[in-house]
């Protein structure tokens, strides 16, 4: 995960949640802090969050472009800040409350690039894409910036299908079971064992 920057968006208001769920804890740890482990092998680190909002050592502090437009606007802010940093490359973005991500998902995920990939997404059991937990090459900055210009505001519109791998599930399911166990109510936190702050 050397040549990939890492990048966390955090700026969402956690409404299912009922209070800031990066700040909620599971096994001694806050969820945001169980992402930023699972990417810590990576030598640049984004959080994308509203500045002083979180303090996560290691990791530099970028400000949303269009503040409260979602997890697009979020990846628009860590590829323009990355390829700021870094130039052109790849980054792997996550959410907040994806405490199960490890080093080996990100792996099998940087291992599946090609030269002519600009996305490379883990398929769910079900066969769905996760944007949420993917990678992203920084040559899609113009065409996210289009996007958000015309109003799209979902984040798997990102992913273009023509330079978009996809991961299997089992190839997932092998090194990172349960990567892709996703929190967005206190259930879903209850249900990996963890509780509310
Ligand atoms: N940078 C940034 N990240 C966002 C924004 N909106 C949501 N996110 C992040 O995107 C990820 C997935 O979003 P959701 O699961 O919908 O989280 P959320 O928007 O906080 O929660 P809900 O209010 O329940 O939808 C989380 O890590 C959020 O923090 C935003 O406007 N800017
Ligand atoms: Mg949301």
């Amino acid at each position: 995960m050397r040549d990939v920057t890492a990048a966390v968006t955090a700026g969402g208001r956690s409404r299912r949640f009922g209070s800031d769920k990066a700040l909620a804890r599971l096994g001694g740890r806050t969820l945001l802090e169980h992402v930023a482990a699972s990417l810590a092998a990576c030598p640049l680190r984004l959080l994308v969050a509203p500045p002083g909002q979180y303090a996560l050592p290691g990791w530099v502090s970028v400000p949303d472009t269009r503040p409260g437009e979602g997890p697009l606007a979020g990846l628009e802010a860590a590829l323009g800040h990355a390829r700021l940093q870094r130039g052109e490359g790849w980054v792997a973005f996550a959410g907040v409350d994806m405490p199960r991500l490890t080093p080996a998902y990100w792996a099998a995920l940087a291992g599946a690039r090609t030269p002519e990939a600009r996305a490379v997404l883990a398929l769910d059991a079900a066969g769905r894409p996760q944007p949420l937990a993917a990678l992203y090459h920084t040559a899609l900055l113009e065409q996210v910036t289009a996007l958000l210009n015309g109003g799209e505001r979902r984040l798997r519109a990102a992913a273009l299908p023509a330079c978009t791998v996809s991961v299997p599930f089992r190839a997932i399911q092998a090194v990172s079971p349960d990567a892709l166990r996703n929190v967005n109510t206190p259930a879903d936190l209850a249900a990996l064992g963890g509780a509310g702050p």
